[in-house]
């Protein structure tokens, strides 16, 4: 298959059917009609309530609970060691955050890896035990994802720079620079997606084999690092937001510089602690009239507290 070759789904993209309904809830299947109408499936990661809030009110469709979150919230370098109690924990906080978005949770490094019972396991735990409406699970996993789906369980496949894969792949490397790579990413997405899977995220490959992924199926790919050609993006929110602390991939755009934002607020919140001008008194708890008149009489004659002067007290 040649990576030039136009294809029905690129006529569609260029040329999208109009949508007439707008869904207040995102599920598997309305990310699916997504792309059937050649509508972008918009995605963020999440690991907490109030950010969930943000996103959900903000509309996007999908919310990843990723265990990206094991660099960015902990400072881990890579995302191998966080378990699944703490991506459950994490999970449980954007739960009750999102009315709107599909939320969809990482499983970790090791909780699907020895045997697919385990992974149908562990899968059911973010299911009953966090709410979770979907799983996500890295490499082609063909039997694993047959047992989630027969189990009702939908299951977003990752495939391409696939981070618990970071020793195997000789640290983070873009992946599928091949033809044959990129036909080896192919079949692999076809084998998740007739094994059941409802969306798959393409990250780390070049954008020629993102399109040709995404053009040979029809469920929808969800690009980081993939190039414009995917029937939706996610970024890490960290990232985004500049909340990070080491320079950033190429595919990471900024958006707003909330790491800035909360320095210059902690730097003032400082000078005004050191300067006695916060709290003021409107940001103070006053007695009432009459038990401060009182608490005054008990201070006379009291040499250890300070009475209440009137320079003291404050007026109500
Ligand atoms: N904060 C954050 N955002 C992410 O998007 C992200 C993570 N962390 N951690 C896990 C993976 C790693 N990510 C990466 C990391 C590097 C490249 C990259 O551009 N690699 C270059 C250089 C690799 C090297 O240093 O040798 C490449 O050309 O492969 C891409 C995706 C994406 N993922
Ligand atoms: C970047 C996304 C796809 C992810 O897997 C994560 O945040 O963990
Ligand atoms: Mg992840």
């Amino acid at each position: 298959m040649s990576l030039t070759t136009f294809t029905p789904r690129q006529a569609e993209r260029e040329s999208p059917p109009v949508s007439t309904k707008a869904p207040t809830k995102v599920t598997t299947t309305s990310l699916q009609e997504k792309k059937r109408l050649g509508q972008p499936i918009t995605a963020v990661t999440a690991y907490d309530y109030a950010s969930a809030r943000i996103i959900d009110e903000a509309g996007l469709d999908l919310i990843l609970v990723g265990d990206s979150l094991a660099m960015v919230m902990q400072g881990q370098p890579n995302t191998l060691a966080i378990t699944m109690d703490e991506m459950l924990l994490y999970t449980r906080g954007v739960r009750r955050a999102v009315r709107h978005a599909l939320l969809v949770a990482d499983m970790p490094f090791g909780s699907y890896h020895a045997t697919p019972a385990d992974g149908v396991a562990n899968a059911i735990r973010f299911i009953k035990e966090a709410g979770a409406e979907a799983v996500k699970i890295e490499g082609p996993r063909i039997e694993l994802v047959k047992q989630l789906t027969q189990a009702e369980i939908p299951v977003v496949g990752h495939l391409g720079l696939t981070p618990q894969s970071v020793h195997r792949m000789g640290g983070f490397k873009v992946q599928g620079k091949t033809i044959a790579a990129i036909d080896a990413l192919r079949e692999d997405a076809l084998s998740l997606e007739a094994a059941g899977c409802c969306a798959i995220v393409l990250e780390g490959i070049p954008r020629e084999a993102a399109r040709l992924i995404t053009d040979a199926l029809d469920i929808p790919t969800i690009g980081i690092g993939a190039g414009p050609d995917c029937d939706g993006q996610i970024l890490v929110l960290h990232d985004m937001l500049s909340l990070t602390f080491s320079p950033a991939a190429k595919f990471v755009r900024r958006y707003a510089d909330l790491g800035a934002v909360m320095r210059d607020a902690l730097t003032e919140y400082k000078r005004d602690v050191t300067a006695r001008t916060f709290p003021s008194e409107a940001e103070s708890y006053h007695l009432p009239h009459e038990a401060r008149l009182l608490l005054a009489t008990l201070h006379v004659g009291n040499e250890e507290s300070t009475p209440l002067t009137k320079e003291h007290a404050p007026s109500i």
